[in-house]
């Protein structure tokens, strides 16, 4: 770590303040991504992977609020708060779509329907650079061919619905690195596409992020993308992160119940998966209504009665830079 930290996001907490009580989404969250590496952050539906993706970038949905936190962004020329900034202003609109740029689940929503793919990367390339329009569709094609698009000076004319979701996705990350973002954010990037079409748009991913040298955040709940993608991995459970390590650490020597859960739940060749996680005992809980103490007690096969529903559990380094929030390993 050190020099080569890019992102460092501090004691996080994104709030939803409704009317039928607080959404506590993200609620204390520590992590820094290094310059180049993937960070994967997984985690069940509804755990604050998305809300933390889009807290970095300051794009909360109503009614979402940074309560407190730090995102540190660290540049060659000095560093920035983006909590700090105006997610309104010029500085983070400068940021976003050009230093980190993002992906989406499915590139419908992301893309405007009534626009070619052209149109829409011509946009995003003059935003964000100094170039004619008619440089800027010469990039845009170029763009299409490196992400694997077949005959880009002819998509580059074709509308969203032209495409299939896999291209479709294909040129959303076209528009995402036009502008060699340092850090690309990838939220369930592949979950609404074939099997085969999300290895390749996965490998397009990993290339893309060799040759460009940019760092990506991967948000998934499919440990098997983590251990096909990441270098570091943060596992989520209702807004916190439990366990946190490098890769290889967190596949062979996981320490919290929650992520020994989760790795029992990736599909095995030849058996039949009935729910996404169907080794997690019980249901995640009323978002409203947190238990008290670790958040995964009422799940826990470890659960000990009178320390986990009483206290937090605190953060135990196992190993450098492995650390884990879980009474098994001390604190009590
Ligand atoms: N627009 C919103 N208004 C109110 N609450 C929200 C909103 N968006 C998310 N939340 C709440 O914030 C929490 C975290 O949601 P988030 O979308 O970050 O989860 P996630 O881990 O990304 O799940 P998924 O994979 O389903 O997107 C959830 O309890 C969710 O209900």
């Amino acid at each position: 770590m050190g020099d080569n930290v890019l992102l460092e996001v501090k004691n996080l907490r994104t709030y939803f303040f409704l009317d039928e009580g607080v959404v506590k989404a993200v609620d204390g969250v520590n992590f820094k991504i290094e310059k180049g590496k993937t960070f994967g952050v997984v985690g069940e539906s509804g755990c604050g992977k998305s809300i933390t993706a889009q807290s970095i970038l300051r794009i909360l949905p109503p009614r979402g609020e940074i309560v407190e936190g730090e995102i540190i962004f660290y540049r060659d020329d000095g560093s920035v708060d983006l909590v700090k900034l105006d997610p309104k202003g010029q500085e983070i609109r400068d940021i976003r779509g050009k230093e980190v740029a993002m992906v989406f689940q499915e590139p419908m929503t992301a893309l405007a329907p009534v626009y070619t793919i052209g149109d829409q990367i011509i946009e995003a390339i003059l935003l964000h650079q100094n170039v004619t329009k008619e440089q800027a569709r010469k990039i845009a094609i170029d763009l299409l061919g490196r992400v694997g698009i077949p005959k880009p000076e002819e998509r580059v004319d074709a509308y969203p619905f032209e495409l299939s979701g896999g291209m479709r996705q294909r040129a959303m990350i076209a528009m995402a690195i036009s502008s060699n973002p340092s850090l690309l954010i990838a939220d369930e990037p592949t979950t609404a596409l074939d099997v085969t079409i999300q290895a390749q748009i996965l490998d397009l991913i990993k290339n893309l992020q060799k040759e460009m040298g940019m760092a990506t955040m991967l948000i998934t709940h499919n440990m098997g993308v983590i251990a096909e993608m990441a270098d570091d991995v943060a596992v989520m459970y209702l807004g916190k992160i439990v366990e946190s390590g490098p890769v290889n650490e967190i596949f062979y020597n996981p320490k919290h119940p929650y992520t020994v859960a989760l790795l029992k739940s990736i599909p095995k060749v030849g058996k039949k998966v009935k729910g996404r996680l169907e080794s997690i005992e019980g249901m995640v809980p009323d978002p409203y209504n947190l238990p008290t103490g670790c958040r995964f007690h009422p799940r826990c096969p470890s659960y000990v009665e009178g320390t986990c529903d009483k206290a937090e559990p605190p953060e135990i380094e196992i190993t450098t830079g492995h650390k884990v929030s879980c009474f098994l390993y001390g604190g009590r």
